[in-house]
Formats: structure tokens, C-alpha cells, sequence
């Protein structure tokens, strides 16, 4: 465990965007020291020359990390969030994901009410600097919270795709043995501690030490605030999970590996007034030539329906986004073509590519009206509504005609604990 003295982190950081402190192609505006590199890992170099006013994500509690991996997650001015494409496939078939199920034309109910579960996605997007390197720009789904109390958890019996080398599968299993029988696995959070003013830490190794005796105790740390158990965060999570498990159980076209839930709860004490922060970076509009510079450097890409098939432009296959994506790729790790890519499934016309007109959403400034938009809606009565739960991590989703077993197994299992968790 760390607990960390950063509860004004959050929103020294936030104030500098908002306050438009960190310069654009400025070098030595950004500190991303606190990351250190990981063994066997590599800094990824000079992240401020080239990052366009984007900072690595602040509150990250798992996955890969900007600055310590060679693909992580950042945020941007307008306070989205970037996600690094991985090396093919992983990163065309998350691209593929949002792009099926936020095409403008999507008419499958399905996939429609997937999108209440997921985070808003606004197209590709890349820095002028580096424009074959590409990120999805996602709605940051902890901007709403003034101490965002986040955690990540995997959610299925495999963690594994079907189509992953034995190396991968034995690689998996190694890290989680108990992922068959407990459905999930808890790779990190963060919660604030009100006592202290200053938020506490638990990477992945404390998820992997979490047995079945030892479950509840473990998931319940999170929603211990300093002062006692959050009873309300626990119960408005549990109703925001029944309701993914009720879209998976209905739902026979798609399945998940390696994807997860993440948690968000407000962590601050404080009542009333409208949740968004006013540190928060989101509302604030770059300077016009930022605005130029990255409107020209958003992925432009069209595409069109056919058969009920989103058909994409690059070659309407994802050889294609491949392509595109290796030239972005030239440091993924592992190469180019990782086991994972020699046993891909055939491209079957499934997965098709399309981004958002980047024409609505100059520089985020349509993102952030949409967003704005979509809080407003929010701030109604609604009993979770100081609770997120979403899904992310989608570089392991495939088409199926089946129920996702391993998933709600795992989310049946998750309910379970946070149940015993409430009936303490
Ligand atoms: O590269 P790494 O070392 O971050 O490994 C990733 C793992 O991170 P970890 O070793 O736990 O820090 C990561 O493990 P966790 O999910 O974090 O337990 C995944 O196994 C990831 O594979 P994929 O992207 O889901 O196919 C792994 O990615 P690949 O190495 O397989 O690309
Ligand atoms: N849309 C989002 N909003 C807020 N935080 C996010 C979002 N997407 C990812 N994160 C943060 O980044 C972490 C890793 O994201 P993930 O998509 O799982 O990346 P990876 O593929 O590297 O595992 C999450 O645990 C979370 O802390
Ligand atoms: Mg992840």
C-alpha cells in the first residue's frame, strides 16, 4: 500500500491546464518523474516536446502508463482523455469497438445501450507532431468527481482471448490463478481518505494477494474513506453493475477478455452545488493556433453502411488500420506482430472502421458542449448519481453468438461480494 500526500495534485495539475500554464511544445513544462520507469520498461522520450498541452493521466490506477510504457493513456487540454493505441491488433480492435458501437449511424439496440456503459468517444485523434501515432479521445469518466475515488477491476473467467498463443494464455493464468473461480481481479484504486485529506493507493500485486477467504476485506478497502464504510457508494455500485449484467445477459453478439469495470465514487465530503469542479480542466478552450493545429492533425476517416456493416475507408479491412497504425507503432512493444497477430481470426467484415467527422469536434470544443450537455442531463434525481461504473479496456472484444458465460460469472461473483459488503 502507499498513501500519498497529493490531495491537492489532482487540482494544482488541473488549475496549470486550465490556467494554460503548460505551453504547448514547451520542453521542462512537464514532470513526469513521479512515474519512474518500471524494469524492463522504457521512458518514453521527451513526452513534453511533443505532447500539444496533453499531460499523462494524473488519477490513472491501472494499465499502461505514459512515460513508463511505450503506450499509456494522457489527457488532454479539454480534459478528455487519450488512449495510445497498442500494437496491432489490440489497438485497431479497441479503435474498432468505439468506432462500431459510436457510429453515427448505429441503429442496433444493442450496441445503442452499450453506449450508457461505456465512455463517450470522440474519434482518433494525434498530436501535429506525431500524426501516425494515434489515441481514442474518450470522455474522462472521473471528471465529474471533486476527489475521485477510482478502481479498476478485470471482469471475466479468462483473462486470455480465444485466439491468444499458449505463451499469452500461461502468461495470464501465471499472473491470476484464481481468475476462473473468482470471475475478476482487482488491478488497482485509489481512495480518498477524508481524515487525512490525501488519497491512498493499491496497485495490481494487491489485487493478485486477494484470495476467496480474504475477498470481501480486500474490495472493501475501497470504499473505507478514513472515517467509515461508504455504504452508499457500495450500494449505488451494485445497482450500476445489475444493469450491465442485465445488457450482458440480453446480449448474444459480443465477448469480452481482458476488459474491465471501473469504479468511480465521490470522495470529497463536501454537499451541493454542481459536482464538476471548478478546477477542472474541461471548459477550457486552447488558444486558437493549438485549436488549428491539432483540428488538422484529428483522424479524418469516413464511413459507410452497407448490409448493416459499418464499412471503413481504409481498404474496408483492418489490414488497413493496420497499416496505418504500424507506421505509429514503429517502438510497440513486443514488435510488430506478436503471437496475438498470427492467430488472429480472420478479418470476417465485422469489425469495420469508422471515425466521427473530426469537423464536430474542432480541438474538443463540440466535445466539451456535448459533455456539458450530457451533465446537465444528469443532475437529475438519480440515486447512483454520485457512483460510475464503466466499461473500458476493450483491445480483447470479439464477435460471438453466444452469452458471455466468463463475464457474468464474474459480475454475478462481483455483485456477490459487494452484497456481503453491504450486510456488514
Ligand atoms: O506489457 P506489460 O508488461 O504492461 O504487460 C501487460 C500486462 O501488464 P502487467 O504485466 O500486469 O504490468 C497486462 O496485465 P494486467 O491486465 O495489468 O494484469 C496485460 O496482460 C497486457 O496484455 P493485454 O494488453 O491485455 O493483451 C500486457 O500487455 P502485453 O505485454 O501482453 O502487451
Ligand atoms: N475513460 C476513462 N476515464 C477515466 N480514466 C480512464 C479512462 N480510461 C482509462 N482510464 C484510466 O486508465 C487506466 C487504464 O485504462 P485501460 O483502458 O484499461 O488501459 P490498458 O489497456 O493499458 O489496461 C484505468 O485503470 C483508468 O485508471
Ligand atoms: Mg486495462
Amino acid at each position: 500500500m502507499s498513501t500519498v500526500k497529493m490531495s491537492t495534485q489532482h487540482e494544482i495539475m488541473d488549475s496549470s491546464l486550465a490556467l494554460g500554464k503548460l505551453e504547448i511544445n514547451s520542453p521542462g513544462t512537464l514532470d513526469i518523474s513521479h512515474s519512474g520507469p518500471k524494469k524492463g520498461k522504457t521512458v518514453h522520450d521527451g513526452p513534453q516536446t511533443h505532447l500539444n498541452g496533453c499531460v499523462p493521466l494524473s488519477h490513472q490506477v491501472a494499465g499502461h502508463k505514459y512515460g513508463v510504457d511505450k503506450v499509456g493513456i494522457l489527457q488532454h487540454p479539454d480534459g478528455t482523455v487519450l488512449k495510445q493505441l497498442q500494437p496491432p491488433p489490440r489497438g485497431p480492435r479497441e479503435m474498432q469497438f468505439y468506432s462500431q458501437v459510436y457510429a453515427e449511424d448505429c441503429s442496433d439496440p444493442v450496441l445503442l445501450e452499450l453506449q450508457r456503459y461505456v465512455p463517450k468517444y470522440f474519434g482518433a485523434w494525434s498530436s501535429p507532431d506525431i500524426p501516425a501515432e494515434l489515441y481514442l479521445k474518450l470522455e474522462d469518466v472521473t471528471r465529474m468527481f471533486r476527489k475521485p475515488c477510482i478502481m479498476d477491476v478485470k471482469i471475466g473467467q479468462r483473462s486470455y482471448d480465444p485466439f491468444a498463443s499458449q505463451e499469452k494464455r500461461e502468461q495470464q493464468i501465471k499472473k491470476y490463478p484464481l481468475m476462473e473461480e473468482m470471475g475478476f481481479l482487482v488491478l488497482g484504486m485509489r481512495i480518498y481518505k477524508v481524515n487525512s485529506d490525501s488519497y491512498e493507493t493499491h496497485d495490481q500485486h494487491y489485487g493478485r494477494g486477494l484470495v476467496k477467504e480474504t475477498i470481501k476485506d480486500g474490495l472493501s478497502k475501497f470504499f473505507y474513506n478514513g472515517n467509515g464504510l461508504r455504504k452508499d457508494a457500495v450500494s449505488a455500485g451494485i445497482q450500476k453493475v445489475e444493469k450491465i449484467l442485465q445488457w450482458f445477459e440480453g446480449q448474444r453478439q459480443l465477448h469480452f477478455y481482458a476488459s474491465s469495470l471501473l469504479f468511480v465514487y465521490e470522495g470529497s465530503p463536501l454537499e451541493g452545488g454542481p459536482k464538476m469542479a471548478a478546477s477542472r480542466p474541461l471548459g477550457e478552450t486552447p488558444t486558437p493556433k493549438a485549436r488549428v493545429a491539432e483540428f488538422n492533425n484529428n483522424i479524418h476517416v469516413t464511413g459507410h453502411v452497407e448490409n448493416g456493416l459499418v464499412l471503413g475507408p481504409l481498404g474496408q479491412s483492418l489490414s488497413g488500420v493496420y497499416a496505418l497504425h504500424r507506421r505509429g507503432c514503429g517502438r510497440g512493444r513486443r514488435g510488430d506482430a506478436p503471437d496475438d497477430v498470427r492467430n488472429a481470426p480472420p478479418d470476417n467484415g465485422l469489425w469495420k472502421f469508422i471515425t466521427r467527422n473530426p469537423l464536430e469536434q474542432p480541438n474538443g470544443n463540440a466535445v466539451q458542449a456535448q459533455l456539458e450537455e450530457e451533465d446537465e442531463g444528469r443532475r437529475g434525481p438519480d440515486p447512483g448519481g454520485d457512483v460510475e461504473v464503466r466499461m473500458i479496456d476493450f483491445a480483447h472484444v470479439f464477435p460471438s453468438q453466444t452469452q458471455d458465460e466468463g463475464y457474468i460469472y464474474g459480475l454475478k461473483n462481483l455483485l456477490s461480494v459487494l452484497q456481503k459488503i453491504l450486510s456488514e
